[in-house]
């Protein structure tokens, strides 16, 4: 079961089929977000993030599973409450601005409930947030696609919902304005103490903009957790290669021990027999080898990547490459024999679906992505 903590939104069991004799695209969804939690869905393209999103929408009607807002029902198999009565408002990727109308027009649209000078207050207050009321009066063709992305999220906060569902909104960006857009809308969500749920399959920005990530696969959600969790303690290898890089290694493990490709690993929980682990690049460093440290554990470097205030190097093994990140104080050419060293315990990975070789004997509901780590 779920932690229990105060929640506006809870989404149970959500499944979807397109077509009634296929696989779900998204099958029994559950998640909960907190009053002003920024919740992201993660995943690769396909996986059913959208489809997920748009059923919390209405878009979408829901085949089994239910969504409370506020502790109203807005879906279940008896009651599907229309978009437009549900309270949530959307940003999405292409920014939607209506073209013919300026940035305060944009914003005061949504407004209808307002007399015509609270209209305009409601508005300028919005701008003032997301720092462009000097802009009131410019076109959406005036305006940067980072500009024309808040002032979206301006009008989607000016009728005051609660919560904001936003679909890829920062995808039509390019890398730097994507950036520095994902900053400012976190920091305005937070001002606003607004909730939304992000759906985004870029890691990087799952990290950086979410308070917790919902890691999707496969129509599942396969890990939820903070940033910090989903990615130093990923419970699959798929979350663990899709959060960033890492090293997976076959080992054989004793109680809190494993030996593997690099020696004696220290272990983040107990297992026994054959398992898989993953320990992150910045969690391994590296020796040069000399005759008193080498024994069977060492390998040489195949290439490195120089990033400034740190190194990534690329070593050689016998049964395959590793990756190391490390500051550069000691620099390494290719070619050096090295040895690879663990600075963390290895995180051991649970078996996953279709993935039967290696089968962890610490093996767990794998149901329950949210049960604490
Ligand atoms: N209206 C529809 N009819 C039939 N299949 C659909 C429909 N909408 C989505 N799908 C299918 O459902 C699956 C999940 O799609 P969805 O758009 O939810 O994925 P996604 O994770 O958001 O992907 P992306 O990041 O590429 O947008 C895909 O295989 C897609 O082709």
């Amino acid at each position: 079961m779920e932690k229990s903590m105060n929640c506006l939104l809870r989404a149970t069991n959500l499944t979807k089929r397109f077509s009634t004799h296929e696989t779900p695209v998204v099958s029994k969804v559950s998640f909960t977000v907190a009053p002003e939690e920024i919740f992201a869905i993660l995943g690769p393209s396909g996986c059913g993030k959208t489809t997920t999103l748009r059923m919390i929408a209405g878009f979408e009607r829901t085949d089994e599973g239910s969504i409370q807002l506020n502790g109203k029902t807005l879906e279940c198999p008896y009651t599907h409450v229309p978009p437009e009565k549900r309270g949530v408002g959307f940003v999405f990727q292409d920014y939607a601005l209506f073209p013919h109308l300026n940035v305060l027009e944009n914003v005061k649209f949504g407004l209808t409930r307002l007399s015509g000078s609270e209209r305009s207050y409601r508005a300028l207050e919005m701008l003032d947030l997301i720092g462009m009321k000097a802009f009131h009066k410019r076109m959406p063709h005036e305006l940067s696609g980072g500009q024309q992305q808040r002032v979206a999220l301006a009008r989607a906060l000016a009728p005051r919902p609660a919560m904001l569902l936003m679909d890829e909104p920062f995808s039509n960006l390019d890398a730097v304005l994507r950036q520095s857009t994902r900053n400012e809308v976190r920091r305005i969500l937070k001002e606003a103490r607004m909730s939304a749920v992000l759906v985004t399959h870029d890691q990087e920005e799952a990290l950086s903009v979410a308070d917790r990530i919902g890691v999707m696969n496969k129509g599942k959600l396969v890990q939820i957790g903070r940033p910090e969790d989903v990615y130093y303690r990923p419970r699959t290898s798929f979350v663990a290669t899709f959060l960033g890089r890492t090293n997976l290694f076959p080992a054989q493990a004793s109680g809190l021990e494993a030996s593997s490709e690099i020696g004696t690993l220290m272990l983040d929980k107990p297992a026994r027999g054959d398992v898989m682990l993953s320990l992150r690049p910045e969690h391994l460093t590296i020796e040069r080898a000399t005759p008193a440290n080498s024994s069977n554990c060492c390998g040489h470097i195949s290439s490195r990547e120089f990033k400034g205030h740190d190194i990534t190097y690329h070593v050689s093994m016998r049964q395959g490459n590793c990756i190391v990140h490390t500051d550069n104080r000691m620099p390494f050419d290719i070619g050096d024999n090295v040895v690879v060293r663990p600075l963390e315990p290895a995180v051991v990975l649970e078996y996953e679906d279709g993935r039967a070789s290696l089968t962890p004997s610490f093996m767990q509901d794998t149901d329950n992505p949210e049960r604490p780590l």
